[in-house]
């Protein structure tokens, strides 16, 4: 039997997903259909290509549920770019403009916010935000890891460890540091057998620009580099606070290599506020087959004016990073 199956892609800051809605399903899919659907389907060489998949559902406590499995299959508990664009699929599915997502550990708020002058843009609401090291989990004595050095990763760098909810790794680093080779090792290091992270760890580089000015460069657990990464812009925003970088209470702007994003911490830093895009790239349809897989796919709409819109943003974004580091992409 063939199943043919909706999809939508969409991307917050580059970042990007294929988006199904489990409502258009004759029933939903289980954990492994899920998991063989994100690792073939994710492929950017022999499937459609994406960072990863997010499943919407209706929720009995919520407007709407969203589940992010990650391209190499494994499911996170949250995915910040991703609830932007869910976010604005469920306001206007349900018409209104601040609605909750039930997430995989939290209900989060979403609203539409004012529209930018090129793209509509959404808040996300990120927490819960937890330094205990068994939230992440990560293996250590210490009750938090805040600015410490890691012997094993770098003879140098500070890192932060938090989870908000899906775990991170942080730190802050001069211009030489992010262009080197360093981050790819590291984090090849924290996502392999390593005595830190049973379950791997998100591994974002900071380079503070001025006070309210970031850039972060983010490898993803179960992807490898994106374009940006929602959880990861929102806790390096929190720990660039922390190290006197930037405000609480005041927006902070983060750019990536997608893009850019606002953030702002609130007053105790127990949430993290995400403004970004959720655009809409096409619509698509695939055909699996239980016992062969992916049977074909082809797109069944465009958003030409939404990809027009958005690269004018990602302009802007480039000429600010060619600016600090002499290079279009980090
Ligand atoms: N891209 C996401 C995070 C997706 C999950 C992450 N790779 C993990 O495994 O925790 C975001 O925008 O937050």
């Amino acid at each position: 039997m063939i199943l043919e199956v909706p999809f939508r892609k969409v991307h917050g800051s580059r970042n990007d997903f294929l988006l199904i809605d489990e409502e258009h399903l004759p029933a939903p899919p289980d954990r492994e259909t899920k998991k063989r659907w994100a690792i073939t389907l994710c492929d950017r060489k022999k499937g459609i290509g994406a960072d990863g998949i997010l499943f919407l559902s209706p929720s009995g406590q919520a407007d709407g549920a969203m589940r992010i499995y990650n391209a190499d299959g494994t499911e996170a508990s949250m995915c910040g770019n991703g609830l932007r664009c869910a976010g604005r699929y469920f306001i206007e599915k349900t018409g209104k403009d601040t609605i909750f997502v039930e997430t995989k550990k939290a209900v989060l708020e979403v609203k539409r916010w004012e529209d930018g002058p090129d793209v509509p843009l959404f808040q996300v609401e990120i927490s819960p935000v937890r330094f205990d090291p068994e939230s992440l989990p990560m293996n250590t004595d210490k009750r938090e890891i805040i600015n410490e050095k890691l012997e094993d990763l770098s003879r140098e760098l500070l890192f932060t460890a938090l989870s908000v909810p899906n775990p991170h790794l942080i730190a802050i680093v001069s211009k030489e540091m992010m262009l080197s080779g360093e981050q790819e090792r590291i984090s090849a290091f924290v996502n392999g057998e390593n005595p830190y992270f049973p379950d791997g760890v998100n591994v974002s580089f900071v380079y503070p620009i001025r006070e309210g000015e970031i850039f972060v460069k983010t490898y993803e657990r179960g992807v490898g580099f994106t374009n940006a990464c929602g959880t990861a812009m929102s806790a390096a925003s929190l720990v660039a606070a922390r190290n006197g970088y930037a405000k609480r209470n005041s927006p902070v702007t983060v750019y990536n290599n997608g893009g850019f994003v606002r953030t702002v911490i609130s007053e105790n830093g127990d949430k993290i506020f995400l403004i970004g895009n959720g655009t809409y790239e096409y619509d698509g349809v695939f055909r699996w087959q239980e016992d062969a897989g992916l049977a074909g796919w082809a797109i069944t709409r465009r958003y030409p004016e939404e990809e027009a819109a958005y690269a004018r943003i990602e302009r802007k974004a480039r000429e600010k990073i060619r600016e600090i580091f002499g290079v279009d992409k980090v």
